[in-house]
This record gives structure tokens, sequence and C-alpha cells, in this order.
């Protein structure tokens, strides 16, 4: 059995839906199991992320969606303790080559989410993990050809979300939903055809990695 855990911080509960959504697509795919790791204030003691449990079950896992809300162009405080609590396993590289992938949401349309987005890529690079980002053209889904106009911001790197009320638009919560199905499909694959270790062996695998992007797998 596959195992996808879902990373996220969420204040006020819009993160906290798109995670929700991730989780759901990601339960879609047969053999994979998803565990939520929500980030909260509590497990932050004098600045520090002291869930050493929440880590422990990260290590255990396949691949990893953060998800943050952007706050003052980047991850939220909260995430970034949690991030920081991992310079350990850093050293260890010990989530090396698991799949990672990420989202934001802000309350402005164009309000630097990148930003955050970039960090999330950047942090799971270091921690040497594959990073997927959406396979979804702007505001239509290419693949299906369907009325949904999933990524209806046009992000690629991962997904940005947008809500100036508090209420997360239906477009984005379907396009969270793909963004897990498409990780945990990712993470099935890369188990039955081996660890895509590096650059050499994903070249080694890339005609069966074509078949997987027409949706032959
Ligand atoms: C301290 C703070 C900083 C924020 N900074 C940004 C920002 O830079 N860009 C943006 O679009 N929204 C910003 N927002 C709005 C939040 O990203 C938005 O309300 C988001 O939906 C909150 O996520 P949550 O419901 O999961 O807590 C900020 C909100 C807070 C509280």
């Amino acid at each position: 059995m596959m195992k996808l855990g879902v990373v996220f911080h969420s204040a006020s509960g819009t993160t906290r839906q798109l995670a929700q959504a991730v989780a759901a697509g990601a339960a879609e795919v047969a053999g994979v199991d998803v565990v939520m790791a929500e980030i909260v204030g509590a497990d932050i003691v004098q600045g520090r992320f002291r869930n050493s449990a929440l880590l422990q079950q990260l290590s255990r896992v396949d691949a990893i969606v953060f998800g943050s809300p952007t706050y003052m162009g980047c991850v939220s405080a909260q995430f970034k303790a949690f991030a920081d609590a991992t310079g350990e396993l850093w050293a260890e590289q010990a989530w090396a080559n698991k799949l990672a992938a990420g989202f934001t949401i802000g309350a402005n349309l164009s309000g630097d989410q990148l930003s955050t987005l970039q960090y999330l890529q950047v942090f799971s690079g270091q921690h040497g993990m594959l990073w997927a980002g959406l396979d979804i053209a702007g505001n239509g889904s290419a693949k299906s050809g369907d009325a949904t106009r999933q990524n209806r911001l046009g992000a690629q790197s991962g997904l940005i979300a947008h809500s100036a009320d508090g209420t997360v638009h239906k477009t984005d919560l379907i396009t969270a939903q793909y963004l897990g199905q498409r990780v945990a499909r990712l993470a099935r694959f890369s188990a039955s055809y081996g660890k895509l270790c590096n650059y050499a062996s994903i070249s080694s695998t890339y005609p069966v990695w074509c078949a997987f992007n027409r949706g032959g797998l």
C-alpha cells in the first residue's frame, strides 16, 4: 500500500478545505492510503515546531503534498516553523526521492501566491524530493476536455487558489482533488516501475513515463 501525506496549516479553514480535497482525490486511487497532518499553533512552543510524531509519520509516506495559506507573500509562520523543524531530516536526506507537490490560497487574485508555491518547491528540493506540478493548462483541462475549467488561475507548479470571503471556489476544490489524484497516481507508478532515484533512472524509464502522461497507466 502506498502512503500519501497531506501536510498543511490553516487558520480560518480555506487551506484545510483544499487539503481535504487533495486527500479525497488521492484516496480515489486504488492502493493509496492518505495521511492527513495538520500543523497547529499548539505544536509550536517558543517559536519551534515540536510535534515529532507528525514528522515521524511523514518519514513513512511515499509522497507529500504541502499546503499553506499565503501570508505576506510566503508560507505562514506556522508552516515555516514546521519546515524549520525538518532540519535533521534534511541532514540525513530522509525524504529523498519521495514525491512532492503543493498548494496555496490567498485573499487576492494576484496576492503573491506563486512565491509561496516556489518556497514549497525549494523546500522539497532541499529534501531531495521530486516535485510534481499540475498537468492542466490554465483555465481548462486539456486532458479531459471537461467543462469544469480546472486550474482557473493558471499556475502549473502547483495549485494556486483565491478566496476573497472565506468561501473556496468550487473549481479550486476540483483542481485540488485532481492534484491529489495525480500525485497518488505518480506515487503508485513510481512504486511499480522502481524508484525514480536520479536523473539517469528517470531517463531509463522515459518510455513508460510517456505512456503514463498519455493516460496509459
Ligand atoms: C497575516 C496574513 C497575511 C496575509 N497575506 C496575504 C498575501 O500576501 N496575499 C494574499 O493574497 N492573501 C494574504 N492573506 C489572506 C490569506 O491568505 C487568506 O485569507 C487565506 O484564505 C487564509 O487561509 P486559511 O483560511 O487556511 O487560514 C493574508 C492573511 C493573513 C492573516
